[in-house]
């Protein structure tokens, strides 16, 4: 990777300086309004996306959401108003609870449902599709790639959001300048989950500066860290407003001096809004309101104070009254020169919009290449995560080894069928359960990753799709391979080649559909319900699949049950496999009745027919499509619902 030559340096020697930021972070973080830079520079400038400037109005929003059933709603947000101007660091303040991470949500488009009112971008209404490609959402807790260095997380990001046409050293070069600008050029080489609370907030806002978006919303980006990251991080967003963008941050109950760091603060008490203005006119706003600031206290942990009703509840009506829920723009530096939604549709006509409305892609790149991003960044954590990669290989043989111990040499054997049918289904629950229960595991802690790329448009949520079956088939076909071989030698199973085909692709379709069964479950459920729902649901499967009661014995009312388990294909193609394709008489102990001396008195006995695997291979192709479908549906569901 052209990014890889940077040294791993000690984490706490972070070069950055944030009184520096201003002069060093210059245009360079912004490659699209980059002045006097190199012709080279600037042929690289000319590929990345130019953004206007954007002024943001909302007016009338409200958000209301359901209890649950028959338990009501509860609005959130109350018809609150509000401007927010370009080159500007925002931050929605209040105390907790009162509506600052939904008014973000509404503002980034993140929550639409339970929303009402409008949102102007540049005097037009906000169509979203537009609206997404030049801002990004920075949610409070930091979803990074933890296994992948820094300079690995921004390259991916890069060709992901950047055009196609830049190649490797010009994407390199837009990297460089904000890794370098952001401080984080030194830990190139660190991994992610090893960088610090600050580092990884920065990390998390590199990765989205890549695109150059105008407008940025960070959900409490200084949550859990120390005074000075906190600080770190809100002088760089103050250097990033500052060079044209509009940043909105909620924060709680700043310090004074990261108060005054702000521009304008926006504070909402309940869901109405008590105060908009800049940070140095809310001193004089109190003060001509009749509830002046005392001396020597914070005027942020006083206005705090005011919302939570520390001084009375009617403070809040009458705040909310005197900045007229949000539309007052009195307390804005030069009110007067605030231009009109008319003047702002003028400055930004629409034959510009047109211009910048880039493709007809929500994404940055094309389908093909999100999908090829994507699976090189699979692998690469499957390399990384050797761990877990090691493991999965590791029980296969362990378990393999001990299944073929325990029923050595009773694939051969007359009198100890009914053993090789347990070893049979004893391989059908190793390559059920274990699949299944990797996948509810890990899946829900990649969803929240999943949510901030795809909300971001970094990939559509077919290639993220596309790339995780595919990263992971590799993986699960020499597992199932290796654990296969193991079984089926020790075990002493007919060693013909064809049986054995039919044997691994029934235990890797095993695999798939188990597989599968748990991306549905991971992509609805967190995993404690993941955990316990599994499984749950394996039983009745088991119960179906003609172990223990035979197919014949089951009742006529449950008989549908046989239908929908696919342990029950499952079983039928391995019996098939190993007693099918007319094979001969087993070997037999002379001095003891062998009453399976022949494969068909089982095949009888069990209600199974060996001519049956062609038909067990197309249900278990049936259930993999339908499986993986309605896994792709109910993911693609859970992230609407979300909104
Ligand atoms: N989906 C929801 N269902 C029910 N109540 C909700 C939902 N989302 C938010 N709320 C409630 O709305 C209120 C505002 O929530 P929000 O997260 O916006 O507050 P906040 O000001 O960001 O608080 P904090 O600073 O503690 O994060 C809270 O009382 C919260 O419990």
């Amino acid at each position: 990777m052209i990014l890889a030559g940077a040294q791993i340096v000690d984490d706490h020697s972070v070069a950055y300086r944030p009184e520096n930021m201003p002069e060093t972070v210059k245009s360079s973080v912004t490659p699209a309004i980059k002045e006097g830079s190199s012709s080279q520079d600037a042929q690289v400038v000319a590929k990345i996306p130019k953004r206007d400037l954007v002024d943001i109005q909302f007016t009338n929003i409200t958000c209301t959401v359901s209890l649950g059933i028959n338990k009501g709603h509860k609005q959130i947000l109350h018809g609150v108003n509000g401007r927010l101007r370009p080159n500007q660091l925002i931050a929605i303040m209040g105390p907790s609870g009162a509506g600052k991470s939904t008014l973000l949500d509404v503002l980034s488009g993140y929550r639409i449902t339970g929303v009402a009112g409008a949102v102007f971008i540049n005097g037009r209404g906000r169509i979203l599709k537009r609206f997404k490609r030049m801002s990004c959402y920075i949610q409070q807790d930091d979803r990074l790639q933890g296994l992948l260095t820094v300079g690995e997380n921004m390259a991916l990001a890069a060709d992901l959001k950047l055009p196609t046409k830049l190649d490797k050293y010009e994407k390199g070069e837009v990297i460089e300048d904000i890794l370098t600008n952001l401080g984080l050029y030194e830990h190139m080489n660190t991994r992610a989950a090893q960088l610090s609370g600050g580092q990884r907030k920065r990390l998390t806002i590199a990765l989205e500066l890549i695109s150059n978006p105008r407008i940025m919303f960070l959900d409490e980006p200084t949550t859990g860290l120390d005074s000075s990251s906190c600080t770190q991080v809100v002088q760089l967003c103050r250097s990033l407003a500052h060079q044209g963008r509009t940043i909105v941050c909620t924060v709680h109950q700043p310090s004074a001096s990261l108060f005054a760091l702000f521009d304008h603060v926006y504070v909402l008490a309940a869901g109405y809004c008590m105060y908009q203005g800049t940070t140095r006119n809310l001193v004089p706003y109190l003060e001509q309101a009749g509830i002046p600031c005392p001396m020597y206290h914070n005027p942020a942990d006083y206005i705090i104070e005011l919302a939570c009703g520390e001084y009375g509840e009617d403070k809040i009506g009458y705040l909310t009254t005197r900045a007229e829920n949000g539309k007052d723009l009195s307390w804005f530096d030069n009110p007067d020169t605030i231009p009109t939604m008319e003047g702002l549709r003028k400055q930004y006509p629409l034959s510009v919009l047109k211009e910048q409305d880039t493709g007809p892609g929500e994404e940055e790149t094309s389908q093909s290449n999100q999908r090829m991003v994507l699976i090189k960044r699979g692998f690469l954590k499957a390399k990384r995560d050797a761990m877990l990669t090691h493991l999965r290989l590791l029980v296969n043989v362990i378990v393999g080894i001990m299944l073929g111990s325990l029923f050595v040499k009773a694939g051969n054997e007359g009198n100890r069928v009914i053993e090789n049918y347990n070893l049979l289904f004893a391989i059908l629950m190793h390559h059920m359960m274990s699949p299944m229960m990797l996948t509810i595991l890990t899946f829900p802690s990649e969803m929240s990753i999943l949510i901030k790329e795809h909300f971001n448009r970094w990939y559509s949520l077919g290639s993220y799709y596309i790339s995780i079956t595919l990263v992971d088939l590799p993986i699960s076909i020499v597992s199932c391979a290796v654990f296969s071989v193991i079984v089926y030698t020790m075990s002493s199973q007919p060693l013909e080649i064809v049986r054995f085909l039919m044997f691994f692709a029934i235990s890797l379709y095993t695999v798939l559909v188990a597989q599968s069964l748990g991306l549905m479950i991971g992509a609805v459920f967190n995993v404690v319900n993941g955990t316990f729902l599994g499984p749950t649901i394996s039983v009745p499967m088991m119960m179906f699949a003609g172990f223990g009661v035979t197919l014949r014995d089951l009742p006529p009312y449950l008989y549908w049950g046989s239908y929908i388990s696919y342990l029950r294909y499952g079983l039928e193609g391995l019996i098939g496999a190993i007693y099918g394709l007319e094979r001969p008489t087993l070997d037999c102990d002379q001095a003891v009745y062998c009453h399976y001396k022949h494969p068909k008195t089982f095949l009888n006995i069990i209600a199974m027919s060996p001519d049956m695997f062609w038909w067990d291979v197309l249900a278990l192709t049936i259930f993999v499509v339908v499986l993986r479908v309605a896994a792709f549906l109910l993911l693609k569901w859970k992230l609407k619902a979300i909104r």
